[in-house]
């Protein structure tokens, strides 16, 4: 090993007893059961439900409660205590409002806090005191480990433990400790969280979605089309950003847009008052609590169609100018005839209604008006200007990845395009020919590069981010093509289908999932292909455990818009030592209800996998980087001190 680098590493590790000792904590910590894995995938803005889940760790701390509680506690007060270890504030306000005096408060207080310590000693007993120790509120962490680490065989010591939690309630201080006892708990519940993509676009919050995610204490995204979306709108691509506005205007979301990333929209409200009028087809969809006065939902329909067919516009020189995205037959602007307002595809004539193409030149479908242009740069200029939406892309884009290997399993937001022999997809990029792995590879690597790169619009990196939205191999969308169009103007609903990849009816078979797993240097036996994207409809009696539990899809639908059609309001999975557990979650109501009502007992699990022995980080991704440490904690020993 290279002396200079355990010359540095000795530099932290000057003596002998400090590299004995860390080696110890680190074998110690291999042998420890792995943590809880949590994962949740397709958000879509829904940010109060996915507090819930995220607070609740799916069920696992009301889980914990009733291990420790069972005998002591009723039903009632073990929803309760739950609730209070969810959301802290409000509870406590709660609870305080309801006792007569100060008395009674105190006596409750004393209690939950006992109670508390107490789970949280359950709840951290896999961690290392350290571990521990950094998950603690930092202002209590002293009082907390002296009341943690008591045992009760002195019992002379007794008075000592009543009497700090007797000052902290006197000090006014034991509102503090219990909403800090109440965060520690959440935290130690689930060790690490994976977002399987689509955190943007449907929903009205992503971007407080966005904010839990930079402040939760570990994570990873695998990208969904949507979110890519959002990056590619960033990182220069105007038609990503038509189509983000689009969407946030058909679901009456454009305050995300406006208020919230400060994106001016004034100059395209002014193009749109100019050339568009009411169109039932771009009335905004339900979504807000609000209701909108007639003007405003007027504005939103112009500000719709005018998105739309800038959208439809710029689409059509990509499609030119890179002919291995093979998507000439969405040219769809080019087989209008403008007089008849019909459409031909694929040699059927339809007619077309809701149209709007006051400023689409027939003789040039895809020409921008000068107008349409100008809206579009100050659109692009205001989106990469907003401080916002900078933090949260370049958040995206650091924790983020198209797939992700863990621990054993494949986590990815779409597919991998298999052709109808279950063989890996082939698509050719600029006379280079990709499949599988490489195929994703190379997707990554352009949206990197169009990331870093903000200032090109376009070239290949970033034509190739709006392929990952639309493209037919793409990983992330998985259909042969995007028939926003069709839905908008043509009724017949046979041309409003997407049909999927062949991945979707051959991720059934367990033998290609061995067979992709593979193809990601992943052991068959012991891994899992994590899935989200596609919406699992239980109405239907889909199950989302597939392939003999080699695949599992985790898309329940948290987004309103398709919880009819699945059934339950969404699909959470936990990864513990002792296996690997799907909960389905019921319609979340509101946060309010579970306060009042305690109604919480929504959820239902199911077995996907159970270890025959229990899981230790040594046998996890952070074990190995770990035993990596050792490794060079050994080295630097005989280097340094053993010779
Ligand atoms: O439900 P909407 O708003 O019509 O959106 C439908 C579009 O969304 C998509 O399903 C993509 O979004 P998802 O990734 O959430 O499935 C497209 O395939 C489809 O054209
Ligand atoms: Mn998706």
């Amino acid at each position: 090993m290279n002396t200079k680098f355990l010359d540095l590493l000795a530099q932290r590790y000057d003596s002998e007893e400090k590299v004995v000792t860390e080696i110890i904590n680190l074998e110690a910590i291999l042998n420890l059961p792995k943590g809880t894995e949590h994962f949740v995938s397709d958000l879509h803005g829904e940010y109060q439900a996915f507090q819930h889940v995220l607070r609740n760790g799916s069920g696992r701390v009301k889980e914990k409660i009733t291990d420790i509680f069972k005998e002591r506690l009723s039903e009632k007060e073990i929803d309760e205590f739950a609730t209070l270890v969810y959301y802290p504030e409000e509870k406590l306000q709660l609870m305080k409002n309801s006792f007569v005096n100060e008395e009674e408060l105190h006596q409750w207080y004393t209690e939950i806090i006992e109670h508390m310590i107490k789970l949280i000693a359950y709840a951290s007993s896999k961690y290392t005191r350290s571990k521990l120790r950094k998950a603690l509120p930092k202002q209590f962490v002293y009082v907390i480990e002296e009341l943690l680490y008591k045992t009760d065989e002195y019992i002379n010591k007794k008075p000592y433990y009543s009497k700090i939690i007797q000052q902290i309630i006197s000090l006014g201080q034991a509102d503090k400790l219990v909403t800090g006892l109440a965060y520690t708990t959440q935290k130690l519940v689930v060790d690490h969280l994976h977002v399987v993509g689509d955190i943007y676009d449907r929903g009205p919050e992503p971007d407080k979605i966005m904010d839990t995610l930079v402040n939760y204490h570990s994570v990873d995204i695998q990208w969904g089309n949507h979110d890519v979306l959002w990056l590619g709108a960033f990182a220069g691509s105007k038609v990503c950003l038509a189509n983000i506005i689009r969407i946030s205007a058909r679901y009456d979301n454009l305050d995300i847009i406006e208020d919230v990333y400060g994106i001016n929209l004034r100059p395209l409200l002014n193009l749109a008052e100019k050339y568009y009028q009411d169109n039932p087809a771009f009335r905004p969809k339900r979504n807000s609590e609000e209701e909108h006065s007639d003007h405003e939902q007027l504005q939103i329909t112009k500000i719709h169609q005018a998105i739309a067919m800038i959208q439809f516009k710029l689409e059509s020189p990509i499609i030119k100018r890179r002919p291995y995205f093979k998507m000439s037959e969405r040219l769809l602007l080019e087989k209008i005839d403008y007089d008849k307002n019909e459409i031909i595809i694929d040699g059927t004539v339809y007619p077309l209604e809701n149209s709007c193409f006051s400023t689409v030149n027939p003789e040039k479908p895809d020409q921008l008006l000068e107008e349409e242009e100008q809206v579009l740069d100050r659109l692009l200029f205001s989106v990469q200007q907003s401080e916002k939406l900078a933090r949260h892309m370049k958040f995206l884009m650091k924790n983020g990845s198209l797939y992700l290997k863990y621990n054993g399993n494949l986590l990815i937001h779409g597919c991998i395009p298999l052709d109808e022999k279950g063989n890996m997809e082939k698509m050719v990029i600029e006379d280079k020919t990709y499949a599988g792995r490489d195929l994703l590879d190379i997707f990554e690597h352009h949206l990197r590069y169009s990331f870093a790169h903000p200032e090109e619009t376009d070239d290949l990196a970033t034509d190739m981010v709006w392929y990952l939205w639309s493209g037919e191999y793409s990983s992330l969308f998985g259909k042969k093509e995007m028939t926003t169009f069709e839905r908008y103007f043509i009724k017949d609903k046979q041309t409003h289908i997407e049909r999927k990849n062949l991945y979707y009816y051959l991720r059934e078979k367990e033998e290609i999932c061995r067979k992709i797993l593979m193809e990601f240097d992943l052991d068959p036996d012991q891994g899992h292909i994590i899935n989200g994207h596609t919406p699992v409809k239980e109405i239907d009696g889909e199950n989302p455990i597939k392939a003999n539990g080699k695949m599992v899809v985790i898309d329940g639908g948290f987004s309103k818009a398709y919880q009819s059609t699945t059934g339950i309001a969404g699909y959470t999975l936990l990864y513990n030592s002792f296996g690997m557990q799907l909960v389905a979650h019921k319609h979340f109501n509101s946060k309010e209800d579970v306060l009042l009502n305690g109604t919480d007992v929504l959820s239902v699990k199911r077995l996907v996998d159970k270890e025959l022995e229990r899981k230790k980080v040594l046998e996890t991704n952070v074990g190995e980087e770990l035993l990596q440490e050792v490794t060079m904690l050994i080295n630097l020993m005989e280097y340094r001190y053993m010779k």
